[in-house]
């Protein structure tokens, strides 16, 4: 790690208004940014989780104002304009009244991908169920203004979840509220397929009393294969075994603990579809799961087995099941969910006589639909202000407690991030950064996630017109050619921060300032969080002590009596306010490094007289 050189010596800082950490405010830009909302208080609680306050719709995060709260109470204040919040399928009505007391609410249901396209140009959220298809065209149709997709269920298989990213659209789901709903249906399905109560009843409906044609199957001691061990394969299995079922499960991902918890066998794919009586299938559906019942599966399986499906329809090749129902290797599916929903009306699947179907009811209940419309609409209000959602799908999830600690050290990597870009010469043609961060945690308790973001939103806003965000940081580095490596080293530190030092290094660059370069030519800042207040440590190699508000005009002077004076009058004769004057040098009389902390942008006249004082060798403003 390149560090300042210990030759320097820090003369202590000129402070020259009240510096106190809890009266100042520091702004930064998180997680949204470019919106023409005016800033007005928008406050969040929430009495399952502890959750970040942020004041200023979209814009701005002002670390002052950041607060935790534990009673949920929404208390939005928006100023002159509402966002617009479009929900294009049917929400409860407990969601709908959260939405509606921040936001305008339009509530447009089956929409056409054309209307959906046009409507959305003038939204800044869109709530979905599995209905509507959130295509790449809907980002490039919303123009930048969508900022959330809010997902109200699971499965998030209906949203481009790339085309989000690239366009810094935030994708949140309500991942918990349907999971009994959905394994109460799987357990109806199975249940009601062994005895076979769909084809009974209609049956009797249509007049007939056929008992011996409805005989069924016990469940009781039969082996149940839950395919997918997440939150409704578990609920399932739990069930399943209060029914006295074996049960055995397969999934790559899921923790031995949690099956053996509720008396599960984690196996094999094979040994779980080749062992089972019942297959239930609780997966997602990716690339990986796409179509994984197939005919080389169904071959594998037991004669007479009974598939279950209240996951995605596509886990299934549909073609291969109906095959297998013929055959008789499958004597009944049930089946939720399909491939196209709603399937064609000739489909031979719905109408084969051994399958039952419902029409994708898993999280149809009453109290899940509420559940689901409450959670979905708090995470969409929640990230229209500034909170990062603890159910986002395409960000890093930054727990409550994790951001409020972090919140200074987003302001300071960001403050980095444009304080370094603008000593590049020229600005551009920065290929490779390097992050430092010191910290006396373990590299690998540090999550740095959120800083990066913030560091590449600070490097590559002042130079471009594209807008960063947490979501698209690492996309928009990818796409400028940006190379953005870490390392974290340890330190002794009884301070209990989570992070000693930020350091941001620009190698191959040339330098505006030449100061900023370390000996061995990279461009070099360095900074720390003092009471709250982030700090500017160290430039190329020089040790210094600026806090990083307002903006700055760093000058390399030869170190002598007056220069303070010299530059606060020049600045003074022009009505600029100055805020701080730090200076560090290498020694007495030889160089030193100023830096003064000045409330407005001096005029070029100003900064051209500052550069004619003969002691000044060299001096940057910069804006932050
Ligand atoms: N029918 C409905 O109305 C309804 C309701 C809720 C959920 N769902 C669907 O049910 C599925 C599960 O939902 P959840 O809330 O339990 O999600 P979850 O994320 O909690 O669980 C999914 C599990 O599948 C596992 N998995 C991933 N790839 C796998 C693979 N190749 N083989 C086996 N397991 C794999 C994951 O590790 C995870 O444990 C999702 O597809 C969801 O969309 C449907
Ligand atoms: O993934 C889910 O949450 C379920 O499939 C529910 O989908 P729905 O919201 O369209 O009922």
């Amino acid at each position: 790690m390149a560090t300042c050189s210990s030759k320097t010596a820090l003369l202590p800082r000129i402070s020259l208004s009240n510096l106190s950490s809890t009266s100042r405010s520091t702004t930064s830009l998180i997680p949204f940014s470019n919106s023409s909302y005016s800033s007005k208080s928008l406050k969040l609680s929430n009495s399952r989780s502890s959750s970040i306050i942020v004041t200023n719709v979209f814009k701005t995060l002002d670390s002052s104002d950041i607060s935790v709260s534990k009673n949920r109470k929404l208390e939005a204040t928006y100023a002159d304009i509402k966002p617009t919040i479009l929900v294009s399928e049917k929400l409860g009505e407990a969601g709908l009244q959260v939405l509606r007391s921040v936001a305008n609410v339009d509530c447009s249901y089956n929409l056409s991908p054309e209307e959906l396209c046009t409507k959305i140009s003038l939204c800044d959220a869109l709530i979905v169920r599995s209905g509507t298809k959130v295509t790449r065209e809907v980002f490039e149709a919303a123009k930048g203004r969508l900022k959330v997709v809010g997902r109200a269920g699971v499965g998030i298989d209906n949203v481009d979840l790339q085309a989000a990213t690239e366009f810094g659209c935030l994708v949140v789901n309500a991942p918990t509220a349907n999971t009994v709903a959905a394994a109460e249906h799987g357990i109806a399905l199975i249940s009601s397929m062994a005895r076979n109560v769909a084809q009974a009843d209609a049956s009797m409906k249509a007049g007939k009393w056929e008992r011996t044609k409805y005989v069924g199957v016990s469940l009781v001691g039969k082996t149940l294969a839950v395919m997918g061990f997440g939150k409704v394969g578990s609920e399932v299995a739990r069930r399943a075994k209060g029914l006295g079922m074996h049960v055995v499960a397969h999934d790559p991902y899921a923790p031995a603990d949690r099956a053996r918890a509720i008396g599960v066998d984690l196996v094999s794919f094979d040994e779980a579809i080749s062992t089972a009586d019942f297959i239930s299938l609780h997966m997602p559906l990716t690339p990986t799961t796409s179509k994984i019942l197939n005919d080389e599966n169904f071959a594998k399986m037991k004669k007479g087995v009974r598939i279950v499906n209240v996951a995605r329809g596509g886990v299934i090749d549909e073609d291969a099941l109906v095959r297998a129902l013929d055959s008789g290797i499958v004597a009944q599916a049930a089946l939720d969910v399909f491939t196209v929903e709603p399937p064609p009306k000739d489909s031979k699947l719905v109408q084969h006589a051994n399958v039952t179907v419902t029409p994708h009811l898993g999280a149809s209940t009453k109290e899940a639909q509420e559940g689901v419309a409450i959670e979905i609409a708090e995470a969409v209000v929640g990230a229209l202000g500034g909170e990062l959602a603890a159910t986002a799908v395409n960000a890093p999830m930054v727990p409550a407690e994790v951001l409020s600690e972090l919140a200074p050290y987003v302001v300071l990597a960001e403050k980095l991030g444009r304080l370094a870009v603008q000593l590049v010469a020229g600005g551009s043609g920065i290929k490779s950064v390097k992050v430092v961060y010191t910290s006396s945690r373990d590299p690998n308790d540090l999550d740095t996630r959120l800083l990066r973001a913030m560091i590449t939103k600070g490097i590559i806003e002042p130079i471009s017109d594209t807008f960063v965000n947490l979501v698209n940081a690492d996309f928009t580095a990818k796409q400028k050619g940006l190379r953005i490596t870490e390392e974290r080293v340890m330190v002794d530190s009884s301070s209990g921060s989570p992070i000693d030092s930020i350091q941001v290094q620009i190698a191959n660059v040339d330098s505006k300032f030449a100061s900023a370069l370390s000996d061995n030519g990279q461009i070099i800042v360095k900074g720390k969080v003092k009471y709250g207040i982030a700090h500017l440590t160290c430039l190329g190699s020089f040790s210094v002590d600026v806090s990083l508000e307002g903006s700055i005009i760093l000058c390399r002077q030869v170190d002598q009596p007056g220069m303070i004076g010299t530059v606060g009058t020049i600045l003074g004769e022009s009505n600029v306010n100055v805020s701080f004057m730090s200076v560090g040098r290498t020694g007495l009389r030889k160089q030193a490094i100023m830096a003064i902390g000045v409330d407005e942008e001096p005029s070029k006249e100003t900064l051209k007289k500052i550069g004619e004082v003969p002691a000044i060798e060299e001096f940057v403003f910069l804006d932050l």
